[in-house]
């Protein structure tokens, strides 16, 4: 098992102005989904990791602190398959202190069972040490779900959620595209209003989404922003060159075809986290903020 974390309260104070309170649940919860935050790890050069398929250590000990912290502190961690694949994560708070009723509840997005789940995969290990919880898969509903994977989820206290697939591929922003895409192919892609509508039917008021670069770049698009309240990205000191997995979401056009931004963060704070970035702002209007 990896080193047991520290974070101070006086840094956690820092970010609160950003995470869910009881009235931004409640008015999350008045939308149908979960509050949301967005957070993740780049580069100089906006990169999440050197290729697709491969981890790439980018926050230093502080930062790494703060996003354990962020885990803390709400009901979900959420990542798509392509994560799941490449990091084999524990996706749990390693903080000291932190017992399992403020552990977050592992889902990952796999809609047509990519995942390659075994009894020896650290999320289970995790949660059969009694150190974080058991993961939920959101699949495509009907979907061919391989039923050993089904029962070595419920033995370990996780579940599948099938959610309905959106006929045409997307609409809300698809899920980035790209070549061994199962997400966006037609019939495979979940909107991301259905998702979040699932997660808060399980009673997760809450949920952290960390990536990877498809899940990011399609919540960036403008037809998501109402869905995500925060985005806290840690920017760590490096590049990490072409032919990395990017946060680079679609182009957008006005409607006289000229490209404009996609997205804008308001509210915006910036916190040195070691040799770290920490950039926290707000996305969506969130009717629980004044
Ligand atoms: N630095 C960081 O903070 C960070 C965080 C997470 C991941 N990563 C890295 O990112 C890489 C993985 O990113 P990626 O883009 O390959 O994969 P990803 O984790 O974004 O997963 C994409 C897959 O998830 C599923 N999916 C996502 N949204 C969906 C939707 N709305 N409907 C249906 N299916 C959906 C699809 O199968 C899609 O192909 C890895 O290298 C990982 O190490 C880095
Ligand atoms: N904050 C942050 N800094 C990094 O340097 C880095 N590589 C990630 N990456 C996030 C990550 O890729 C997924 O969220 C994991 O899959 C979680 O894995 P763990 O639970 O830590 O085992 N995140």
């Amino acid at each position: 098992m990896e080193k047991t974390l520290h974070f101070k309260d006086s840094d956690a104070s820092e970010l609160e102005p950003f995470l869910p309170t009881e009235t931004l649940l409640q008015a999350s919860a008045a939308q149908g989904r979960p509050f949301v935050t967005l957070t993740f790890a780049t580069s100089l050069d906006s990169s999440l990791s050197l290729a697709p398929g491969t981890r790439t250590r980018l926050s230093g000990p502080e930062s790494k602190a703060m996003t354990h912290h962020l885990r803390s502190r709400h009901d979900a961690i959420c990542i798509g398959v392509g994560t799941a694949v490449a990091d084999d994560p524990g996706l749990n708070c390693r903080i000291e202190g932190v017992g399992l009723d403020r552990q977050p509840r592992p889902v990952v997005i796999d809609p047509r069972g990519r995942w390659d789940l075994t009894a020896r995969s650290k999320v289970l290990e995790v949660a059969r040490a009694g150190l974080g919880l058991a993961p939920f898969m959101v699949t495509a509903h009907g979907g061919d779900v391989n039923p050993e994977l089904r029962t070595l989820l419920e033995e370990h206290g996780g579940k599948v959620i099938e959610v309905d697939t959106s006929p045409g591929g997307g609409g809300d922003g698809g899920d980035g595209g790209g070549p061994g895409d199962d997400g966006s192919h037609p019939g495979n892609h979940i909107r991301w209003g259905d998702i979040l509508a699932a997660l808060l039917r399980e009673g997760l008021r809450s949920v952290m989404i960390e990536g990877g670069g498809r899940v990011i770049n399609s919540l960036l698009a403008p037809a998501c922003h109402d869905l995500v309240d925060s985005v806290i990205v840690t920017i760590a000191p490096t590049w990490l060159g072409q032919g990395s997995v990017n946060v680079s979401p679609d182009r957008v056009h006005d409607e006289r075809g000229d490209p404009v931004p996609p997205a804008r963060l308001s509210s915006v704070s910036w916190h040195p986290f070691g040799e770290d970035a920490v950039l926290c702002g707000r996305l969506g209007h969130n009717p629980g903020n004044p």
